[in-house]
């Protein structure tokens, strides 16, 4: 386990590595950003838990791998802001909606210390598990180098429905079981 810590935010942020990731060839990767609520408290109404569970599977699966664990607790708007926008969400406003309520935009993270985290450990190329497209755009503007996305699509019960169909919706996240919520059309 690698820790790092932003100059200009004093975040702290973790690598952990499995097996011989300086191997040269692409490395089965997760960048995972914290969920308090999700990883540490198994909330049902987000797939954060479940996504970070099935990751370090498939990292001990494929005998090698990398989490990047990032300290952008709710997208980036904090701990406190989450639970704020879970309340909102409970009267009605969806992920996005309750974020722009709050006066932040719906995502607010920053994956500019990737490369610096993953050149720490030795890694060129990554086998990027994640459902995000955004995420993939990010981490190549940044100069990682994503050979492949990995869909990582676990977790989805009837607590997070919602929430996963606004991602794929809203967020433009690549969910191969989202269904879209119009009713059929009667005849
Ligand atoms: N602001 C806000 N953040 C949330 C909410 N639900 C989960 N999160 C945060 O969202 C982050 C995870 O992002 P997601 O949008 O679920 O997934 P992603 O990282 O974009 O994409 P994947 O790589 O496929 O997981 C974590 O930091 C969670 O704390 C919510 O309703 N509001
Ligand atoms: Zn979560």
């Amino acid at each position: 386990m690698h820790g790092f810590e932003e100059i200009d935010t004093g975040k702290e942020h973790i690598a952990l590595t499995f097996g011989d990731v300086r191997c040269g060839q692409p490395v089965l990767a997760r960048t995972h950003s914290e969920c308090l609520t999700g990883d540490a408290l198994f909330s049902m109404r987000c797939d954060c838990g479940y996504q970070l569970n099935e990751a370090l599977r498939s990292i001990a699966e494929a005998g090698c791998g990398v989490l990047l664990y990032l300290r952008q607790e709710g997208r980036g708007i904090g701990l406190l802001n989450k639970i704020k926008a879970y309340n909102l969400q409970d009267h009605g406003a969806d992920t996005v909606e309750a974020n722009e309520r709050l006066g932040f935009a719906a995502d607010l993270r920053d994956y500019s210390m990737c490369k610096a985290m993953l050149d720490h450990v030795g890694i060129s190329q990554i086998k990027l598990m994640t459902n995000n497209p955004r995420k993939v755009e990010a981490l190549k503007r940044y100069g990682v180098e994503v050979n492949e996305r990995v869909p990582l699509e676990v977790g989805r019960n009837p607590h997070n429905e919602g929430y996963l169909s606004t991602k794929a919706k809203k967020l433009g996240h690549l969910l191969v079981t989202h269904q879209d919520d119009e009713p059929p059309e009667t005849v």
